[in-house]
């Protein structure tokens, strides 16, 4: 009997064949690229295109060319079969071998269903066997959907994908994307949304697929706008940084929001009380009102000499010009453009019914450089940096009085207020309220699409910085209210997306977890009404997996013995523990000589959005009195088990997880 697979082997070697031709062919535009092109720039520009074109065809050994197939016996496509991978492949003669999932045709694989076919007969998914030495055709699962037939979260190489061992970074989930998933991952760009989803629904696999996504629906106005993957820390992004590359994304930027900010140097930390104040969305308003408090009414009519000639402005057309200016509201630097641009132009006007013609260019240029002018300038619109502005309101916030309680601007007040700006000690939250000043003063570019995730943890003032890089751009927006551990964090997503610039965003809930085993998520679940958030419940789709709650005598001795036991089964293992207790703990896993590439000591504070198969989590208590939202934190770190959770603890656990 002939295997059934060989015919899917033979059309593996045929789009094997036909990518590696087609890599050629892109290499062979690349080195001829630039006797192609005209000039320097359009070769430069070529020259990136087919990099990265050549960079897209990389043929990873690991990565399936094929991961579906679709067989279609009515409508359009009747009689046709497709297959559907990470990216298309054509024939020789232009013909598809395999169709790229992202393809308006591919939706039927994730969508069809046995209540509506779309006009597929059969759905078949592939099962690889990844070895070192590639990925190998293993079987395969059919569905006839023709026949009523239809296995959804019942697949065995779903249950297989989200139940084999996690080693190394995040994988993509093109093969076993789930319908509500690919409702997400192919919104319409326009389109913002949030996403609510408990731990392990896919936010962060439904962002980057949709990052994917909108890039190949929209390549050329995103090639231009670009794309941004914001995350929480630099961990979480070289966790992630994998998967873009692996659809062949390569040029996505991702980075955090305090990277993103960046303009100073943070070197000075803040009392709790000062840096939650310097998030709040009222720091706007007041940073606006100062910066505002620089522009002054025009006093004296303006003279200015030209060799022989004096021209004059009246303190009338001067306030008029301010005056205007002023309504329009641009960006502070680009208002004093404007009023020069417009004493210059009454300035030239003056020139022309006096001369008779019409001065040059370089006239107008020196009169814009005539000290009378620029004395004028600098006195009613002064130039300001964003770092003088922020300088000036943290030296003083009295004048916010309106807006601040007493007690308010003592905590904002530096004790001993620096000479210059330069001369300050910058504070992360400084750097977010010099990136609100910038944002007043300069026009930043926006994004075609910002992917945001844990999201939930940002301040309104953060969310503002991201507002103002989105202004032409949409959104995705990921986050857990249950999981926000900053003081700010979000209660409401409705304040979230207002901040964000959009208000009205459609909040999409994610609801099936596909990282966290059941009974896992039962004790997490415990904590839920003590988080003071609406959130709806996460069903999990692991029936697998175990949960094992040890009390010790010694917490280090035991941590670390569970460590060298979980060594012995198959995948990642991590260690997560309240951040102070890290030293000693790494020190005792050195020091115990367990394989540092597979065990890592984690602090709770960075685990956020990471997953390993088994973890072991060190005294529930400490890490809830770590911090103020100590129990969010817990909920977080209980929550990044693939397999197996163990529990140790010396002190009771905190009482709403031993209900
Ligand atoms: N459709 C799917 N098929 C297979 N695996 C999936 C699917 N959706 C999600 N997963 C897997 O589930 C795990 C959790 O996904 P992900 O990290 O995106 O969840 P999350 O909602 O962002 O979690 P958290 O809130 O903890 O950050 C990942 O290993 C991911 O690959």
């Amino acid at each position: 009997m002939t295997d059934p697979l060989d015919p899917e082997r033979d059309h593996l070697v045929r789009s094997r064949t036909a990518l590696a031709r087609m890599r050629r062919h892109a290499e062979h535009l690349f080195t001829t690229g630039d006797q192609v092109a005209g000039d320097a720039y359009s070769s430069e520009t070529l020259g990136r295109t087919l990099r990265q074109r050549v960079a897209e065809l990389a043929d990873d050994p690991r990565a399936p060319l094929f991961f579906g197939k679709l067989t279609f016996d009515t409508g359009e496509h009747a009689g046709n079969r497709y297959h559907v991978g990470r990216r298309h492949i054509t024939d020789e003669a232009g013909d598809p071998l395999v169709l790229d999932w992202r393809a308006p045709l591919s939706r039927t694989f994730y969508q069809a269903s046995a209540r509506d076919p779309q006009g597929v007969a059969v759905r078949r998914r592939f099962g690889w066997a990844v070895g070192t030495s590639g990925a190998t055709l293993s079987g395969f699962e059919d569905e006839h959907l023709d026949r009523g037939e239809e296995l959804g979260t019942a697949s065995r190489i779903l249950t297989e994908e989200i139940e084999r061992p996690r080693v190394g970074p995040m994988r993509d989930i093109v093969a076993t994307i789930q319908p509500e998933q690919d409702v997400l991952v192919r919104a319409e760009l326009d389109a913002s949304i949030a996403v609510q989803g408990a731990p392990g629904t896919g936010k962060t696999a439904v962002g980057l697929h949709r990052a994917a996504y909108l890039l190949y629906a929209h390549r050329e106005r995103l090639r231009r706008s670009k794309v941004l993957v914001l995350g929480p820390n630099r961990a979480f992004l070289r966790y992630i940084e994998a998967v873009l590359p692996a659809l062949g994304e390569v040029d996505v930027a991702q980075s955090t929001v305090d990277e993103l900010i960046a303009r100073v140097e943070v070197r000075g930390t803040d009392t709790p009380a000062a840096a939650a104040l310097k998030h709040d969305p009222r720091l706007a308003v007041i940073l606006r009102r100062r910066l505002g408090q620089y522009v002054r009414e025009p006093e004296d009519p303006l003279t200015v000499t030209d060799g022989s000639w004096r021209w004059r402005i009246s303190v009338d057309a001067l306030r008029r010009i301010v005056d205007d200016v002023r309504r329009e509201d641009p960006p502070h630097a680009l208002g004093r453009e404007r009023v020069l641009a417009r004493v210059i132009s009454m300035l030239l006007r003056q020139a022309e019914a006096k001369r008779g013609d019409s001065p040059p260019e370089t006239w107008q240029r020196r009169m814009a450089r005539r000290p009378e002018v620029r004395a004028f300038l600098d006195h009613v619109w002064p130039a300001v940096t964003p770092e003088e502005l922020v300088f000036a309101f943290l030296s003083d916030p009295s004048p916010a009085a309106g807006m601040l309680t007493e007690a308010e601007i003592a905590t904002l007040a530096w004790a001993k207020p620096p000479r210059t700006a330069k001369a300050a000690t910058w504070s992360a939250a400084d750097a977010v309220l010099i990136d609100e000043a910038a944002g007043l003063i300069e026009r930043l570019p926006s994004y075609g699409h910002i992917v945001i995730d844990e999201a939930q943890d940002l301040s309104p003032m953060q969310c503002r910085a991201i507002a103002r890089r989105c202004e032409h751009g949409s959104f995705t927006l990921l986050g857990d209210l249950a999981q926000g551990t900053t003081p700010w964090a979000s209660r409401d997503w409705a304040d979230t997306v207002t901040h964000l610039g959009k208000p009205g965003t459609p909040v999409v809930p994610l609801t099936t977890g596909f990282r966290v085993p059941a009974a896992v998520v039962e004790l997490a679940n415990r904590l839920l009404p003590a988080l003071d958030v609406a959130v709806p419940p996460a069903r999990s789709l692991r029936r697998d997996g175990t949960l094992r709650l040890a009390p010790v005598t010694s917490l280090v001795e035991a941590a670390v013995d569970e460590a060298r036991a979980a060594l012995k089964q198959e995948g990642s293992v991590a260690l997560i523990a309240a951040d102070a207790a890290v030293p000693a703990l790494a020190a005792a896993v050195e020091a115990a000589g367990l394989d540092a590439e597979r065990v890592t000591v984690l602090p709770a504070s960075l685990a956020k959005g990471l997953e390993y198969d088994h973890v072991i989590v060190a005294e529930p208590a400490d890490i809830v009195a770590a911090e103020e939202r100590g129990l969010h934190r817990l909920y977080v770190v209980l929550t990044r088990a693939v397999s197996r959770l163990v529990v140790v603890h010396t002190r009771p656990l905190p009482a709403v997880l031993a209900a």
